[in-house]
């Protein structure tokens, strides 16, 4: 039943990719843009990239800085495990925040591996840039937010 489900996802993604782009964005340089309307709790897109150890993580995150990138491509999982985009990463990683995002993430375990998964809060009609709530712990440093939402936080973290 498990691979059953697995691959009907993975038929669902693939289908919907096609209907999917990354292009300049209004929030903040790329931003992934539907092609297609998509219905609310839809599946839209999983976050690919490589499950590294939170060790790992923190090693990682200095060389990002130090090489300039800054905020990398790394999605943060609640057991301090880090999926990691830059290298081998999806067209997930171009996702920006929003404080009144229109998707929401999901992590589901298959067969031990933990997959970050994207789904549609509401309908999400075609043009409309796909967005999910980053959920950055609290910093002193704020990155200020560019969602323009009515409900904007002001900032990332
Ligand atoms: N609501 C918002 N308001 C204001 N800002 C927001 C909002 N949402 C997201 N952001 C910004 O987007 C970031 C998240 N971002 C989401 C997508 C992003 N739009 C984009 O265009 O990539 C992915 C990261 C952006 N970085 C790009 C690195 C790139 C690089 C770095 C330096 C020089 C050249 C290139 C790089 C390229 C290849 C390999 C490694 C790094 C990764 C947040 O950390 C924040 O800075």
């Amino acid at each position: 039943a498990a691979e059953g489900a697995e691959l009907l996802k993975a038929t669902q993604l693939k289908a919907r990719k096609k209907h999917l782009r990354f292009q300049r964005s209004k929030i903040h340089d790329w931003g992934l843009v539907a092609q297609e309307p998509i219905e609310s709790e839809d599946l839209v897109v999983e976050y690919v990239g490589e499950l590294i150890r939170p060790q790992i993580s923190d090693i990682r995150e200095r060389l990002y800085e130090k090489m300039g990138i800054g905020s990398s491509y790394l999605f943060r999982l609640d057991d301090g495990y880090v999926v990691d985009a830059t290298k081998r990463g999806g067209i997930a990683r171009f996702i920006n925040h929003s404080c009144e995002p229109n998707c929401y993430t999901k992590v589901i375990s298959v067969e031990g591996q933990k997959k970050i998964f994207i789904y549609a809060k509401r309908h999400i009609a075609a043009g409309e840039e796909i967005t999910y709530n980053y959920k950055f712990p609290l910093e002193d440093k704020k990155i200020p937010c560019n969602c323009s939402s009515r409900k904007c936080r002001g900032s990332l973290n």
